[in-house]
């Protein structure tokens, strides 16, 4: 299809705005719709960040970015890759949980998502169409809202996640803006604030759940690998009771990606090898407690788990590593509602004198003395001052993660926790955070966020188009991101920095593609090409 006039100006996959030559604006009839001067990239991108430079706050600064998004991709992902590292807490977390919050009051522009209602699904074939256009999709991101970040039910506004997420894929990984698709399946919201909010822009109904919602999950697949049958579907942010089960669901017949249980799992394992690379411990030697086991929190358990099996131990010689803290305390296999996804790492009130006095995470550390903490629990401040001496009292190099995203979620400020330990402590945290200067040693703090490893290992699935995500790929994922950190650096940080997303994001890609080969899981034989193939630049 040709665009032409204000169809062209208006389609922001096509349009260049100033940039059009005066050629183009002759044969594409928008001649006069523009000023006369031609523009080039760069000076577009000169004009736009000096306009980004006097936005007062991350969301004025963020709004200012989705304007330019809606207009020009091109623009958007050029200015996007020459500021990732500042960009990526403005577009990305934590400043996207100021817009999801607020989304329908802030509503200009639906940003070329597909919006699916459980109430309409008879309309779901055209609504993906709609969405879709000529656009050959090969990647969708999708929410349906229920547990954003940790800030919990946000409903039909949890589209922004579907829309940030992607926006990261193309910055970091050179995913194609034209082969992606954002989607919200809305199945209503427990949200009061929402229900009772006559702007708000989604169904005013509780969630519809169980076998209707599992139905609508069903027939949104079905329908998007009909019509994209080359398409990585990516889950995102989903709630606790139904995350993991749409995983196993699908995992095993098309090619599909948790980023909740799988991305987080995946980059959470890196960071624990890079600390232990900077430590000089043995992986298989660390006791390993989560504080939250959702979603998240047993993605990840179960991600290290497999990494200890495949270092040699046997699954119940692994099992013994793992102690899991949720809201009931330690967790035990007698303990009341576990998640199917907790139970293979509850422990036995046996093992424990005082078991029954195991209700919280400072009696837990305590009786454990774990060596690595992680929180995945989306309370602020837990990880306190004495929980934190007590766990340095036990271990030379505490591993400490408070990952719960956004900001005021997390469970320790990095700052603290290297205070508290004098600097012992080996962090990473859900959010950027800057160095802490501290003793004349200046800490990098590693960002152990999804973001750092779902898009490269989206691309190389994507790349070589493979039949499954399989583990292998996976575990290939979190030890592609080693060896660029100086583990011998005073205040070294766990991960590599945000700075050089785009640069490991195509290390873990190859890695990604390379074990998607050897798995036999794709035609492709050459993953270097298959991916400077698929691969884009902002250019025009
Ligand atoms: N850094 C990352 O890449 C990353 C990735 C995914 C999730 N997260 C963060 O992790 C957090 C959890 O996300 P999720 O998707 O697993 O949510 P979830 O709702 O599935 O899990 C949260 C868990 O915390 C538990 N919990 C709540 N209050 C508690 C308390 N007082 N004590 C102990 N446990 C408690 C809940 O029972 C639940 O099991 C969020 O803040 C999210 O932003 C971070
Ligand atoms: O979105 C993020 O920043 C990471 C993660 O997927 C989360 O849910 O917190
Ligand atoms: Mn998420």
């Amino acid at each position: 299809m040709t665009y032409t006039g204000l169809d062209l100006l208006n389609n922001p996959f096509l349009n260049k705005g100033t940039a059009f030559t005066k050629e183009e604006r002759k044969t594409n009839r928008i001649e006069g719709l523009l000023p006369p001067f031609v523009q080039t990239l760069d000076q577009q991108v000169a004009q736009a960040y000096e306009q980004y430079g006097t936005k007062p706050t991350p969301l004025a600064k963020r709004m200012y970015l989705m304007d330019l998004f809606n207009e020009n991709r091109t623009l958007f992902y050029k200015l996007f890759s020459e500021h990732v590292y500042d960009f990526m807490p403005v577009v990305y977390d934590p400043t996207i949980a100021d817009t999801i919050e607020n989304y329908s009051h802030f509503f200009l522009d639906p940003q070329n998502a597909a919006f699916l209602s459980i109430d309409d699904q008879d309309d779901m074939e055209s609504a993906l169409k709609n969405a879709t256009g000529d656009r050959d999709i090969k990647l969708i991101v999708v929410t349906d809202g229920e547990g954003i970040l940790g800030i919990g039910d946000w409903g039909l506004q949890g589209v922004d996640i579907s829309v940030g997420k992607l926006m990261v894929y193309t910055a970091a990984a050179g995913v194609d803006p034209k082969s992606v698709l954002p989607v919200v399946l809305d199945a209503g919201t427990n949200n009061k604030e929402l229900l009772n909010d006559d702007l708000y822009l989604g169904n005013h109904h509780e969630r519809v759940t169980g076998d209707n919602y599992y139905a609508f999950v069903d027939k949104f697949v079905a329908l998007a690998e009909d019509l994209f049958p080359d398409m990585y579907l990516h889950f995102e942010d989903f709630g606790r009771d139904n995350a993991a089960n749409i995983l196993n669901k699908y995992k095993d017949q098309i090619l599909t990606f948790n980023d909740d249980i799988q991305g987080t799992g995946i980059i959470t394992l890196a960071g624990i090898l890079g600390a232990l690379n900077i430590s000089k411990e043995k992986f298989t030697d660390q006791v390993y407690m989560s504080f939250g086991a959702g979603t998240a929190g047993a993605g990840i358990a179960k991600r290290i788990f497999d990494a200890m099996v495949e270092e040699g131990l046997s699954e119940e010689e692994a099992k013994k590593h793992f102690y899991l803290v949720d809201k009931q305390g330690l967790l035990f296999d007698d303990t009341k509602d576990l998640t199917p996804e907790q139970k293979p790492f509850t422990r036995s009130r046996s093992e424990f004198a005082n078991a029954d006095e195991l209700t919280n995470l400072e009696a837990a550390v305590k009786a454990v003395h774990p060596t690595i903490l992680v929180g995945t629990s989306t309370q602020p401040g837990t990880f306190t001052e004495s929980i934190i001496k007590e766990m340095a009292a036990h271990t030379a190099r505490p591993i400490i993660f408070p990952l719960s995203n956004p900001t005021k979620l997390a469970e320790a400020k990095a700052e603290d926790l290297l205070k508290w330990t004098d600097g012992k402590a080996l962090v990473a945290t859900g959010i950027p955070v800057e160095p802490v200067e501290m003793n004349g040693v200046k800490y990098v703090i590693g960002q152990a966020n999804n973001a750092l490893v779902y898009p490269g290992l989206g691309l190389g699935a994507m790349a070589v188009n493979a039949k499954l995500l399989s583990d292998g790929m996976i575990n290939k994922a979190a030890h592609s991101l080693g060896g660029i950190v100086d583990p011998t650096e005073a205040g070294a940080a766990v991960l590599p920095p945000v700075s050089k997303l785009d640069e490991f994001s195509m290390t873990v890609a190859m890695g990604v593609a390379q074990q998607a080969i050897e798995e036999k899981l794709t035609d492709v034989k050459d993953a270097k090409k298959a991916i400077d193939d698929i691969k884009w630049e902002p250019k025009y």
